[in-house]
């Protein structure tokens, strides 16, 4: 018998993952040159922003903060922090951990449209609005990020079979 939906996919990253993949990122980055900074779009882009920063030797970090959810459900997405720093976005590296159907790369794209905009995760939907990006993932999958998850016990196998 099939149920009536599927069971959600789950695909976790581990923080050794995260930091191979956000480096994978750097690499794909490097020929765009000298940066004048980096934007991270918090606070999901926050950690590989810092990665790969560091792997082009960029210090100077802007952030941008859009807020799409409203106590769990789906409202019109709020710039709550504007990148200020960044003008239009030209010479500036825009950084987020994922796109998924694009809502948040659309709004902050419109915010800096020069920019060029790398994420470390893609789904189709929002693939895009993406110019680089390192692993596609499809649209039913949930990117488990090390900082949303911890490891916890699980029991044997057998104890779930019964007698
Ligand atoms: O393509 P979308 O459907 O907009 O989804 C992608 C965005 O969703 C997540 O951020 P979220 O808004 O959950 O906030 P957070 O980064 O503060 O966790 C993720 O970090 C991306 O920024
Ligand atoms: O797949 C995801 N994982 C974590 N956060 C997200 N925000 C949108 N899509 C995702
Ligand atoms: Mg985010």
């Amino acid at each position: 018998m099939q149920s009536a939906s599927p069971a959600p996919r789950y695909y976790a990253v581990s923080w050794d993952q995260l930091h191979r993949d956000s480096k994978a990122l750097a690499w794909r980055l490097v020929g765009l040159g000298k940066l004048k900074g980096v934007v991270a779009i918090t606070r999901g882009g926050l950690i590989p922003a810092a990665i790969v920063a560091r792997e082009l030797e960029c210090r100077l970090i802007e952030t941008v903060s859009v807020v799409t959810y409203d106590e769990e459900v789906r409202g019109a997405p709020q710039v709550v922090k504007p990148p200020s720093a960044a003008s239009d976005g030209e010479g500036w590296l825009l950084v987020d951990d994922l796109v998924d159907t694009g809502t948040t790369a659309k709004v902050v794209r419109a915010l800096l449209p020069k920019a060029h905009f790398a994420t470390v995760y893609a789904k189709p939907a929002g693939r895009p609005l993406v110019d680089t990006f390192v692993t596609e993932v499809s649209q039913d999958t949930w990117i488990l990020f090390p900082w949303d998850t911890e490891a916890q016990f699980i029991p044997p196998i057998a104890r779930s079979t019964g007698p």
